[in-house]
């Protein structure tokens, strides 16, 4: 395809472009291949593909096609015609939907580029962009599409759809027009010394009358703020939900060495992922490997097996890892082996108490007992595993628990040998994984969708924090009395600006280019 590519320095944001749009490239064969171009020359483009005199399909109805390049015939395609604005990109556009061999689409994108030197190559995410210049889609709505066109799951699915109807948008939109109806409030305040827009006519004393209304504006504004940062705050309260659905469900084993966490990895995988053996201290890197429980994508880690002590300088390190990856999961296996019962305990309870409780991510030293610190892990986020059950004779495992046990999620027998107690387990984890994202677009809550404003990146996350933030401050401020007010008024406008940010009211180029980028050709 990179000879339809040209300098990225003539790329013209007015240029007619084309690609190919479902996928694959043009050397690999389909069934269909959908070539697609936008732009003031689409129109043209298709007719010189025809023959003369042939009129262009009725908008928006698919009409058959002999496609020609150079007099000889280069297939019958189904054409579509989409005049701007009513399109995907707000640009005329015209999609061919031709047969998917190589000879077919190669031949099409030569005879668009050649003939008539009217259209260029896309770049990765091209048509989208020329969508959202087009006020065919905000940024919330472009992230979206972004996510839809990379959704493994269920799940991400739906959320991707949700937010790609604007309801992500409208929440933000309605909050930021809130805020700027409060600042307008906040201004007239302000301006309020030398106006006389109040009427201070019904007061026997202006004086008087203008101070009572200002305080009454001024105090109206005050409650519509409090309550807009509760609606925030609410949001941001979410336990990240819409996060963990895009992002996946971080699931890390945990557990002392040889208690069989790199077996379970492979059962789970159903395939040989990790080294399994009868060494103590086999694995040292943290394995990822990528998981769909019940809709919901998770990424399960295998992690090496923690000891208090070693003199292992490579062990230590991945302990290390294994310690941050287990800071950062949202979920812990917790796992021992059950005829080592008493160890594994010992080491688990304190380990797990560092993890739930602390984040040991920055220690150089594993002994090291860090400060409590934010981590995902809440009570209810770990799962004791006890492995190696079918060595257990009579098949009855000790009662002894944790310490940590009232942080446990449930627990379980497993053997990863004869796969007992495994769908048990499976079952649970899968409950587990559905419960963290419960009230996120699952396809129940989908169907009522009447909240779903859920956030699902960490960029808007940040962004209605720093909102909320400049609420307190307003809230502050505001309590001062009208003396503050123009201090007061700034807080609303950051706000306001923080909110346009997500949608991208306010300017969000930088965003926009990495989204772009991550875009396929063609999209
Ligand atoms: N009998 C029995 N053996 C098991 C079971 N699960 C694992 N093993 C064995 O226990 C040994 C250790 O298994 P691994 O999966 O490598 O253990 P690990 O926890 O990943 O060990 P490290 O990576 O060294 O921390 C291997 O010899 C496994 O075959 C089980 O359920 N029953
Ligand atoms: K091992
Ligand atoms: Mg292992």
């Amino acid at each position: 395809m990179n000879e339809y590519l040209v300098d990225n320095n003539d790329l013209l944001e007015d240029d007619t472009i084309f690609a190919l749009s479902s996928g694959g490239s043009a050397a690999q064969a389909t069934a269909v291949a959908i070539i697609r171009i936008s732009g003031t020359q689409a129109p043209a483009i298709l007719q010189s593909l025809t023959t003369p005199g042939t009129p262009l399909p009725k908008p928006r109805y698919a009409a058959l096609r002999k496609l020609y390049y150079k007099e000889q015939p280069l297939d019958q395609a189904l054409v579509l015609y989409f005049p701007g604005p009513h399109s995907f990109t707000g640009e005329d556009v015209v999609e061919l939907h031709c047969h998917g061999s190589r000879a077919v689409v190669q031949g099409v994108l030569e005879a668009i580029s050649d003939s008539s030197k009217l259209a260029r190559y896309a770049e990765a995410g091209e048509f989208t962009q020329r969508a959202w210049r087009n006020g065919k889609m905000d940024v919330l709505q472009v992230e979206a599409l972004a996510d839809l066109l990379t959704a493994d799951t269920n799940s991400q699915r739906l959320q991707a759809l949700q937010q790609l109807e604007g309801k992500l948008s409208e929440t933000y939109q309605s909050w930021r027009e809130k805020l700027i109806a409060g600042l307008a409030h906040a201004e007239a305040v302000i301006d309020f010394g030398d106006d006389e827009r109040f009427g201070d006519d019904d007061f026997e004393n202006p004086e008087v009358g203008r101070r009572l209304q200002q305080e009454s504006v001024w105090g109206g504004v005050i409650d519509q703020m409090q309550s807009l940062r509760k609606e925030m705050e609410v949001q941001l309260s979410d336990q990240r939900r819409g996060e963990l659905v895009r992002e996946g469900v971080r699931i890390s084993i945990l557990g002392p060495p040889n208690a069989g966490k790199s077996s379970l990895f492979n059962v789970l995988a159903q395939r040989d992922a990790a080294i399994v053996s009868d060494t103590p201290g086999t694995t040292r890197d943290v394995l990822e490997l990528t998981l769909n429980l019940g809709g919901v994508k998770c990424i399960l880690q295998d992690t090496a097996g923690v000891r208090t002590e070693t003199d292992d300088t490579i062990e230590r390190e991945g302990m290390k890892r294994a310690f941050a990856a287990a800071s950062q999961a949202d979920l812990i296996v917790s796992m021992i082996d059950s005829t080592d019962y008493q160890a594994g305990i010992t080491i688990l309870d304190r380990v797990l108490t560092e993890c739930i409780h602390t984040v040991g991510a920055d220690d150089d030293d594993y002994d090291d007992t860090g400060v409590a610190d934010v981590s995902s892990l809440t009570p209810g986020s770990v799962l004791l595993v006890r492995n190696k059950y079918d060595l257990l004779s009579n098949g009855s495992s000790s009662s002894l628990y944790p310490a940590t046990t009232d942080d446990l999620a449930g627990i379980f027998d497993i053997s990863c040998v004869t796969q007992e107690g495994i769908d048990h387990f499976l079952d649970n984890l899968t409950s587990l994984v559905l419960s963290r994202v419960s009230g996120a677009a699952t396809s129940s809550s989908f169907q009522s969708s009447g909240e779903g404003a859920l956030i699902t990146r960490a960029r808007h996350r940040q962004h209605v924090t720093c909102a909320v933030d400049a609420l307190k401050r307003f809230d502050f401020l505001s309590r001062q009395g009208t003396i503050a007010v123009d201090m007061a008024a700034e807080e609303l406008r950051l706000a306001a600006s923080e909110l346009g940010r997500i949608t991208g009211a306010v300017d969000v180029e930088d965003v926009l280019d990495k989204l772009f980028t991550d875009f396929c050709i063609g999209k």
